[in-house]
């Protein structure tokens, strides 16, 4: 048994908690909790600064460069454009969450290449057939939501609950990032729900206490379990939904051991597998 070493900036991606930023919060303030979230593990940090110009955008990104340092994924809301623009000015960037009126997914994995990072909004089962006959490899990871009523997003869709995301996710042809007033309170509830991992606004980045609030929520999600111990069990608990979404979610579902030297409970459950399926 050997210890596995993951480059977070590169992939396979931890899906379990994804911080995706704050407009309304301050840059000092921002870059604050940026870095508790990665501390607290976070393995992606989404850039959505929706009233920002390109350039903005990009003086945004490297300065979240600097501050997750390889220590997490860093991706950009909506705009392909300013994720491949700050990869030319040499910035880690792994990828994009799209919404449904972005880019075409298709195009965005082609331009950003079969490493990416690459999530889609899904709310809906029509959503989820549209990501259901994408090209296998082309997506990573829906997002799904809103669970409850969130100011951060005006005019979000109708909130789901815990059990209307359950219902929902049932039907999900890849792993789902659950989204849209999360806390502590249900990320645990909704990773039982089926949820790949959660993404989170404010309840971190407005936080008085950011750092405690990421490892709330961390700690909620799993994120902790088995650390720095693995072993190449991931293959056969990869069989499942998730697989069969094409290989490269395969390959991220890999399963690890607990320290103790047994297998995780990802063993023959790809969801389980999904969420605790990297080692760090
Ligand atoms: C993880 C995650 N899920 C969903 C969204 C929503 O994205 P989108 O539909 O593009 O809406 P805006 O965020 O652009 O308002 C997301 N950003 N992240
Ligand atoms: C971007 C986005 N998409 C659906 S809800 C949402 C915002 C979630 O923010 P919060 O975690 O503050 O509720
Ligand atoms: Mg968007």
């Amino acid at each position: 048994m050997s210890a596995t070493i993951v480059d977070r900036a590169t992939g396979p991606w931890d899906l379990r908690l994804q911080l995706v930023t704050d407009e309304r919060v301050e840059r000092p303030r921002l870059r604050r909790a940026v870095d508790a979230a990665v501390d607290a593990g976070a393995g992606v940090v989404q850039l959505r600064a929706k009233g920002a110009s390109a350039r903005e955008q990009l003086d945004l990104l490297a300065e979240l460069d600097a501050v997750i340092a390889g220590r997490a994924a860093l991706i950009v809301d909506d705009r392909l454009d300013v994720a491949l623009a700050a990869r030319d000015a040499g910035l880690r960037i792994a990828g994009v969450h799209l919404g449904q009126s972005d880019v075409p997914p298709t195009t965005a994995r082609r331009l950003l290449g079969e490493g990416a990072l690459v999530g889609w909004t899904a709310n809906t089962l029509e959503h989820f057939a549209a990501a259901a006959v994408l090209p296998a490899g082309t997506l990573d990871y829906l997002g799904v939501g809103v669970i409850h009523p969130t100011a951060t997003k005006p005019g979000h869709p109708p909130a789901l609950g815990v059990d209307g995301f359950r219902a929902l996710a049932a039907h999900a042809p890849l792993p789902c990032v659950a989204i849209g007033g999360v806390t502590e309170v249900d990320a645990g509830e909704l990773v039982a729900a089926g949820a790949a991992g959660v993404a989170v606004v404010s309840r971190i980045c407005a936080a008085d206490d950011p750092a405690g609030a990421a490892r709330a929520i961390a700690d909620a999600v799993g994120i902790g379990v088995g650390v720095g111990v693995g072993v190449g069990v991931g293959i056969e608990a990869a069989v499942g939904t998730a697989a069969e979404a094409g290989p490269r979610i395969a390959a991220q579902v890999g399963i690890l051991a607990r320290a103790d030297g047994s297998p995780g409970t990802g063993a023959g459950d790809p969801v389980s597998a999904a969420n605790e399926g990297i080692v760090r």
